[in-house]
């Protein structure tokens, strides 16, 4: 897990044809960022993530909305790092740990919080961050839990403007989001306004 948390920012990506896979992780990485959690929301998210994985093996490229252990299991087999979720699913969180492979499982509430923990996961995505009440919810709904070592991964209404208010907080590792390269982008194929915008979010996130 320490390696993800190498990285300050998480595009979330949504990719239809596993053809812009590629352009969209060289895309990426020319605005320096090593890391892409490609979701398993389309038919085409386990071939992005293999031929992402085969062409670059520099990118540490991960798969996102994993909800059950058959989605869990196709992700690793296509040679996903890490795998994270959009809620809290033991059975999910089971394979992922037995598989040896780094998984993020989200929460919204303090029980979310605890059934994770219970789980055995410590890194953990906070969603939807924005709608649930943003930067203020999580930091007190972290306090309790500060002597376990929990931290979070916002998404869900993270922006360039906002993402600062969520990194600035000591138990937030990292920000996600899909503004970095929406599916608009891709579809279009703006790689450089891509790029533009992971070079425009690191900078902010060292400033
Ligand atoms: O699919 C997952 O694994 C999730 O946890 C949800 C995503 O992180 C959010 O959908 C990103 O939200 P936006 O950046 O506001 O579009």
């Amino acid at each position: 897990m320490s390696d993800l948390h190498k990285f300050p920012v998480i595009p979330v990506i949504v990719l239809d044809d596993a053809n812009d896979a590629e352009p969209l992780a060289e895309a990426l990485l020319a605005g320096g960022l090593n890391i892409i959690e490609v979701t398993f929301r389309t038919a085409a998210a386990a071939e992005s993530i293999e031929r992402i994985a085969k062409a670059f093996p520099e990118m540490q490229v991960g798969a996102g909305t994993v909800v059950t252990p058959e989605q869990a299991k196709r992700a690793i087999d296509a040679g996903s790092k890490f795998g994270l979720a959009p809620g809290t699913d033991p059975e999910t969180i089971a394979y992922f740990k037995q598989q040896g492979v780094p998984f993020i499982p989200g929460i919204m509430t303090p029980s979310d919080i605890q059934a994770a923990v219970k789980a055995g996961c410590t890194s953990l995505k906070f969603f939807p961050a924005g709608a649930a009440g943003g930067p203020k919810l999580l930091k007190a709904m972290a306090a309790p839990y500060a002597n376990l070592g929990i931290k979070f991964c916002p998404t869900g209404g993270v922006t360039l403007d906002n993402m600062n208010d969520y990194l600035s907080l000591p138990e937030v590792f990292a920000i996600g989001g899909t503004w970095l390269a929406t599916k608009a982008q891709i579809q279009a194929k703006e790689w450089g306004t891509i790029t533009q915008q992971v070079k425009d979010a690191l900078a902010k996130a060292s400033a």
